[in-house]
C-alpha cells in the first residue's frame, strides 16, 4: 500500500526538511509501512483491502471537517452506489472512532469522538499552519478535525491495520489532503525528531508499560516551543497517587498506570515539559462510549459494576479521563 503514502514521503524528503531526522525517516518509511501492513502478519487484511478497492468513485462534493467529518450528502449519488458504499464500509466493522457521514451513510461509531474534540479545542494552541502528530490515532477521526482546524499537515500513527484501512476508506471519499495514518506504534518513531508543532497522545499512555518513556518519546518528537496535548485515564488523589491494576481494568488487560492529575503533572515536569496544566477532567459516560450497529461487541456499560456504575466490573474507580496541555 506504499502508493497511498507517496505524497507524504515526498513532502518529508523535500527541502526545507532535507538533511533532517524527518527526511531520514522518509527513507525508512516504505519498509515500516510494508511491515505494518503485512498480509502474512494480518490474515484479515486482504479482505479489508478488497473492501477499500471496491469503494465506488463518487464525484468530489462538499466536505465539512470543521463541524464533524461529513462528506457529500444523502441523495448525491444513486441508490445502488449508496448501498455499495455502506456494504464496503460495513466490511470493516467494528468502527470505534467517529462518527462519519459519507454520502448518506452515517457511521455511528462506538465513541462520540467529536465530544472529546469539543472538550479540547478551546484549550490548545490554534492549529493553523501547524505540523501535527497524532499518536494512537485509531482510524484518524481527530486527524480530520485537526485538518479542519487549519493544520498544515497531519500524521497519525496507529499499529492496528484495520484502523489504517478504515482511514483510507474515508480518504478515498475526501480526496487528496495533507493527512496520513501510518501503521506504526510510537516505539517505531525515530528518536529525536524535534519536528512537530503539536503532538497529541490521547488514550495511549495507560496502554504503555513505561509511561515515563512514553512522555520522553513525545517530548523528543516536538520542536522547541511545540505543544503536547495528552489525554489519559486518571484516578482521584494527590501527588504520588497512582493505580496499577494487577488484573484487568474495565475488562482491558493491557492497562498499566492510572495516575492522579497531580502525579501526572509532576511526571510531565520531570520529563522536561514546561507549564503542564490540566484543562479538562471528565467521567466517561455510556452516552459517549456504547455499542452501536457499527460496533456490536461489548462496550462501557458492560465493563462497569452493574450495581454501582462508579466502579468498573473489577471494583476500580470507573473510567475518568483528563486532558493535559504542556509545552517544550
Ligand atoms: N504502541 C502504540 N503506539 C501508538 N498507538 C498505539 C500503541 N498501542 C496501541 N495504540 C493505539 O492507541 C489507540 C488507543 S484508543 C484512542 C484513540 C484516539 N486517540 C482517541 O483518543 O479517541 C483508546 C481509547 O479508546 O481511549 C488504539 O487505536 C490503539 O491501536
Amino acid at each position: 500500500m506504499i502508493e497511498y503514502y507517496r505524497d507524504l514521503i515526498d513532502a518529508l524528503s523535500r527541502a526545507p526538511v532535507a538533511g533532517t531526522p524527518l527526511a531520514a525517516w522518509a527513507e525508512a518509511l516504505p519498509a515500516q509501512i510494508a511491515a505494518g501492513l503485512s498480509e502474512r502478519r494480518y490474515g484479515d487484511l486482504p479482505q479489508w483491502r478488497r473492501a477499500l478497492a471496491q469503494l465506488p468513485a463518487v464525484d468530489a462534493s462538499e466536505v465539512d471537517l470543521e463541524h464533524g467529518v461529513s462528506i457529500g450528502a444523502s441523495g448525491d449519488c444513486d441508490a445502488a452506489t449508496m448501498q455499495n458504499i455502506e456494504r464496503q464500509l460495513r466490511a470493516l466493522i467494528p468502527w470505534r472512532k467517529g462518527p462519519y457521514q459519507v454520502h448518506g451513510t452515517y457511521i455511528d461509531t462506538e465513541w462520540r469522538s467529536d465530544w472529546k474534540w469539543e472538550r479540547l479545542l478551546p484549550h490548545i494552541a490554534p492549529l493553523q499552519g501547524r505540523l501535527v502528530l497524532d499518536v494512537g490515532c485509531g482510524n484518524g477521526y481527530h486527524g480530520w478535525r485537526m485538518l479542519g482546524a487549519g493544520a498544515r499537515r497531519v500524521i497519525g500513527i496507529d499499529p492496528s491495520p484495520r484502523f489504517v484501512v478504515q482511514f483510507h476508506c474515508i480518504k478515498h471519499f475526501v480526496g487528496r489532503r495533507p493527512i496520513d495514518v501510518l501503521p506504526l506504534g510510537i516505539e517505531q518513531l525515530p528518536a529525536g525528531l524535534e519536528a512537530f508543532d503539536t503532538v497529541f497522545s490521547m488514550g495511549v499512555l495507560y496502554h504503555r508499560r513505561s509511561p515515563m518513556d512514553h512522555l520522553r518519546e513525545l517530548r523528543e518528537s516536538l520542536r522547541p516551543g511545540g505543544q503536547l496535548v495528552l489525554e489519559t485515564l486518571v484516578i482521584e488523589g494527590g501527588l504520588g497517587t497512582v493505580l496499577v491494576p494487577e488484573g484487568r481494568y474495565a475488562m482491558m488487560n493491557n492497562v498499566w498506570f492510572l495516575p492522579s492529575c497531580e502525579t501526572l503533572l509532576s511526571w510531565l515536569r520531570k520529563s522536561g515539559f514546561r507549564n503542564p496544566r490540566v484543562v479538562d477532567v471528565c467521567v466517561t459516560t455510556t452516552a459517549e462510549q456504547r455499542a452501536t450497529d457499527w460496533m456490536r461487541f461489548h462496550s462501557l456499560s458492560d465493563f462497569l459494576d452493574p450495581h454501582n456504575p462508579a466502579l468498573t466490573a473489577e471494583g476500580h474507580p470507573a473510567p475518568t479521563r483528563a486532558l493535559f496541555v504542556a509545552e517544550v
